[in-house]
């Protein structure tokens, strides 16, 4: 046992040592931030820019970009059936409302989900990499992708696994990171979700937003939402300056999500507003900014139509 312990920590650590092509990647962005000051831009966004943002005009925008989540142990084929059709009868309710960006599931109900949805435009979004813990074998993340996107999925979120990024290991990061969005192509848009809430300092969340994009996040993701805490206004803020200096840097335009934890419509208008502070109105859009929540949808609709309304 003392001998395989050694092997292990002496891997861990020539890994540590060993540049990688990440590193020079790394090197081209400030990583080495301050918590407090991060914490002090924020407040002044929701201090100063929040309430202007408090309109019908955003509230509607923001249920375009809902992913309508559900992701509960006890979902069944039945569920979310019932759900999916609920996507679809809400055209014909609401009109007047744009309908939601994607049905965010398990990827054992990607079918369930392909075979009943009838609202052109609506994603299907499958959270994938073992989610949530992204403890797992990349063969079985691989394949997991894989099975989804053959069921009709049209968009995975993977949980980038943040043991390997706390211990250093970037290249296995994004190694991992690399196979999934193969697994992916092309035309299937991927989701890195960082679980911010376990890596913690600005630092880490900027570090681990740099490298998922080098290694082919198509959006980056801030929490699963089984953990506390979830997304939070501070993640959000180092995140999307990560993807506007990567955008300086290569000209690629990365989406970007907060999810878990979305609680009130004034934490989705802060998200908003944290995004058109930083990242300016290109990223105003349902392909950019996406909300993850399971219940956000419910709230704005009973804000926008003025009375109490559980349609999801
Ligand atoms: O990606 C979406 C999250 O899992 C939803 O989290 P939530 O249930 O806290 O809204």
């Amino acid at each position: 046992m003392g001998i395989i312990k050694d092997v292990i920590l002496h891997d861990q650590e020539a890994k540590k040592q060993e540049p990688s092509k990440y590193d020079e990647a790394l090197a081209k962005y400030n990583t080495d931030l301050d918590d407090n000051a991060v914490r002090e831009a924020v407040r002044k966004i929701i201090a100063e820019k929040v309430p202007q943002n408090d309109t019908e005009e955003v509230k509607k925008f923001l249920f375009g970009s809902i992913e309508l989540t559900t992701l509960k142990t006890t979902d069944s084929e039945t569920s979310v059936l019932a759900f999916t059709e609920r996507v679809n009868d809400f055209d014909n309710e609401y009109p007047e409302l744009p309908h939601v960006a994607t049905i965010c599931v398990y990827p054992c109900f990607a079918k369930t989900v392909a075979e009943s949805l009838e609202v052109d435009g609506v994603e299907i979004a499958c959270v994938s990499g073992s989610f949530p813990s992204s403890q797992a074998r990349i063969e079985v993340k691989v394949a997991e992708a894989s099975l989804a996107v053959a069921d009709g999925a049209t968009e995975i979120d993977i949980v980038m696994p943040v043991g390997k990024f706390l211990s250093g290991d970037y290249e296995g990061v994004c190694d991992e990171i690399s196979e999934q969005k193969a697994a992916c192509g092309e035309d299937v848009a991927m989701k890195v979700i960082l679980e911010t809430g376990a890596i913690k300092t600005a630092s880490n969340i900027k570090k681990a937003s740099i490298l998922a994009m080098y290694a082919g996040a198509d959006y980056i993701k801030t929490s699963t939402g089984k953990l506390e805490p979830a997304a939070t206004p501070e993640a959000a803020y180092v995140m999307c300056q990560a993807i506007k200096e990567y955008y300086e840097q290569t000209g690629i335009q990365i989406g970007f999500k907060p999810a878990g934890g979305i609680n009130t419509v004034m934490d989705a208008i802060t998200y908003y507003t944290i995004v058109k502070e930083v990242l300016g109105e290109k990223w105003l859009t349902n392909k950019w900014l996406r909300l993850g929540t399971s219940r956000l949808a419910n709230m704005l609709l009973s804000e926008l139509k003025g009375e109490q309304i559980k349609f999801f």
